[in-house]
């Protein structure tokens, strides 16, 4: 495996007011990002509908929430694995991350913040909520891209209603050394698309397809956007789901954020008819992510680099 250092992921720009579907606009951006995710399942995006200003207090309320006393974070406990708080793993020391589910929402972020803070704060559901709804426009206009871009945008309506928005933020301590630390092991995604976004210090790394890792940093004003399995399956493989990971290096602490769109228990991720044929046969059988996600965190679906392929590949 080779250091693809040089390698600079595409930068989209996805702010101008024009960009609406019948555009000619439209119509160029959907091939790049269509050109993008077939080659690096991943692109840099700008979007300025998330302002600069609320990404960074956004941050800042991220901060805060890490800041807590372990015990007050423990109270986050989810029902869906890994969508609670998650941290002190030996194997990841350095990782913490908290999940907040339906995070486009006021009042399922603000549930989530008065048993974090029993007097409220309300600021830090504004930033959550405010930030999570404004990038989920992000979402939906390259969802759209990619169904148009593939000629099975009647199912348009279908694919957008079976999924909710997971926010987690996560934080990374500096391990205090100069060498590189594993901050989260490689991994794809198990969702439909996922938006990332980090404070000022480096981490994120992307594997092409070729097995060359490289670093993938978002700006302040950028986000980097990828596709997880879900919708690999959906689309049958048409999309790459690119493995990644954080390595983590001196004495800042890492702050990220992703805005995870996931398909909801009880919908058959199943591809369409129109992109199953002889050149393209069936990758995945139907299958229910929930499930999946009950397979993927048992001690033999983390091992499995290939876990949707075991669970229900064909
Ligand atoms: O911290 C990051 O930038 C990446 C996090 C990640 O890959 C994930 O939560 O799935
Ligand atoms: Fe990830």
């Amino acid at each position: 495996m080779g250091s693809g250092a040089d390698l600079k992921l595409p930068v989209l720009d996805f702010s101008s007011p024009q960009l609406k579907p019948g555009t000619a606009e439209w119509t160029s951006m959907r091939d790049a990002v269509m050109q993008a995710l077939e080659i690096y399942g991943c692109f840099e995006a700008r979007f300025e509908k998330v302002p600069v200003e609320l990404q960074k207090s956004m941050l800042g309320s991220v901060e805060e929430l890490f800041d807590l006393p372990l015990q007050t974070k423990l109270r986050n406990v989810s029902k869906k694995p890994f969508h609670g708080y998650v941290g002190q793993y030996p194997m990841v020391p350095l990782y913490e991350s908290m999940g907040i589910d339906d995070a486009d929402m006021y009042e399922k972020v603000d549930s989530l913040t008065t048993t974090l803070w029993s007097e409220g704060n309300p600021n830090f559901s504004k930033n959550i909520q405010s930030f999570s709804e404004k990038l989920s426009e992000l979402d939906k206009m390259i969802r759209r891209m990619i169904l148009e871009g593939l000629g099975v945008e009647k199912y348009l309506d279908e694919h957008m209603n079976s999924t909710n928005y997971l926010l987690r933020v996560m934080r990374y301590a500096g391990p205090q050394t100069t060498d590189t630390k594993l901050g989260l092991n490689s991994h794809t995604d198990k969702n439909i698309v996922t938006i990332l976004c980090q404070n000022e210090v480096e981490g994120l790394e992307v594997q092409t397809k070729d097995g060359e890792w490289f670093s993938a940093q978002p700006s302040p004003n950028s986000f980097i956007v990828m596709i997880g399995d879900s919708l690999y399956a959906w689309v049958n493989g048409r999309l790459h789901s690119p493995y990644h990971r954080v390595m983590m290096s001196g004495n800042k602490a890492r702050y990220s954020v992703g805005l995870f769109s996931i398909p909801k228990g009880g919908y058959v991720i199943k591809a369409p008819d129109e992109l199953v044929d002889q050149e393209h046969p069936l990758l995945f059988k139907p299958f229910d992510h929930v499930e999946f996600l009950r397979f993927y965190y048992t001690e033999a679906g983390q091992r499995d680099q290939f876990a949707l392929k075991t669970y229900c590949g064909v």
